[in-house]
């Protein structure tokens, strides 16, 4: 059945959901800060609200949303992957808390969205504790060219997709200093285990992050030099600074940030980040690369399971 559809953010990300969408008839309309629709306009009579927003716009966006007129059946989906850096809550809990009666989707998932856009095939995860929203979501953008499955651990899903983007980082200077294949399986393998020990304190389920939306994610982001985040690695290994970087790159980066979140919430909750932490330290300008590989490769000796 045609659904009205409201996605806000017109970048990379929104344009590329609202183009899968409408292929699959819907009535599709895009807000974005430069665009010429109003935001009441857009989300007026939706039956889906999408954000696809970059994170450090999510809180006010969902405030002026909140002032619009809004049917207590909307569904809200977000696809924002990065942590809020006042509250270090998930995009999806701050929708949550603003519309505390409406169902919430997270749409999560290995999505360049760059080979969507060329037609390639691609999976991806919506998650919600309403398996019921989830399921309209899924219908919304399943295709033969996006395979979209349902999870019941929408936290989970959230920073899979969050938290890879710090891993991606790190996987693009491993990969601009040209330390090989071994290195860059022992770096996504261990950077795996950490995603999971903080994702389980945060809230999510271990095996959620075996899934598409956390090992898919994760090996798509840390392999491809389409990943923004991938990019800044990358270019910080050849040399290049964190300001020359984002001032050429196209769109949001949203591990750096995630990064100095993840900083914040490993004091708070004594959760061991060595990755996360060297990654934080070479985009401060406290190590180089080649410093931040010996920090990591030093470590004191230690099974490699442990509580
Ligand atoms: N591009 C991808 O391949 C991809 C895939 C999956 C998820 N994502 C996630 O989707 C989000 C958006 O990514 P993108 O690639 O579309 O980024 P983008 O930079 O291309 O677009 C970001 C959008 O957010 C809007 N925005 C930024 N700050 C805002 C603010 N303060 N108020 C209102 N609007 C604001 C911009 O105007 C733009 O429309 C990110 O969290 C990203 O991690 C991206
Ligand atoms: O370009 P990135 O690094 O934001 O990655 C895009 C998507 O998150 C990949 O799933």
């Amino acid at each position: 059945m045609t659904k009205t559809i409201a996605i806000l953010g017109a970048g990379a990300w929104g344009t590329t959901l609202a183009n899968l969408a409408r292929a699959n008839d819907h009535q599709v309309r895009l807000w974005s800060r430069q665009g010429d629709l109003s935001l009441e306009d857009v989300v007026k009579n939706a039956e889906i609200v999408l954000s696809a927003i970059s994170m450090k716009g999510v809180q006010d966006v969902a405030l002026s949303v909140k002032s619009c007129q809004i049917s207590p059946q909307t569904i809200f989906v977000t696809a924002t992957k990065g942590l809020d850096a006042k509250t270090t809550r998930t995009p999806s809990q701050i929708w949550q808390t603003e519309f505390p009666d409406h169902s919430v989707v997270v749409l999560s998932g290995p999505n360049l969205s760059e080979e969507i856009s060329q037609g390639l095939p691609a999976a991806t995860v919506v998650a919600s504790k309403n398996t019921a929203a989830a399921q309209v979501v899924q219908q919304v953008f399943s295709s033969g060219r996006f395979r979209v499955y349902t999870n019941s651990d929408p936290v989970g899903v959230e920073l899979g997709g969050t938290l890879k983007n710090v891993m991606a980082i790190a996987s693009g200077v491993c990969d601009g200093l040209h330390l090989g294949t071994n290195a860059k399986a022992a770096l996504v393998t261990r950077g795996l285990t950490e995603i999971i020990r903080i994702g389980k304190v945060l809230g999510a389920k271990t095996e959620t992050f075996y899934g598409l939306s956390g090992l898919g994610d994760l090996l798509a982001t840390c392999n491809s030099p389409l990943s923004r985040n991938y990019q800044v690695g990358y270019q910080l290994a050849s040399g290049k600074t964190l300001t020359e970087i984002l001032a050429s790159l196209p769109g949001t980066a949203e591990g750096v940030n995630t990064c100095q979140v993840l900083m914040q919430i490993s004091q708070e909750q004594n959760i061991t980040m060595p990755i996360t932490e060297q990654v934080y330290r070479l985009l401060e300008t406290q190590v180089t690369p080649k410093q931040a590989l010996d920090e990591l490769m030093l470590r004191d000796t230690k099974p490699e399971y442990h509580q």
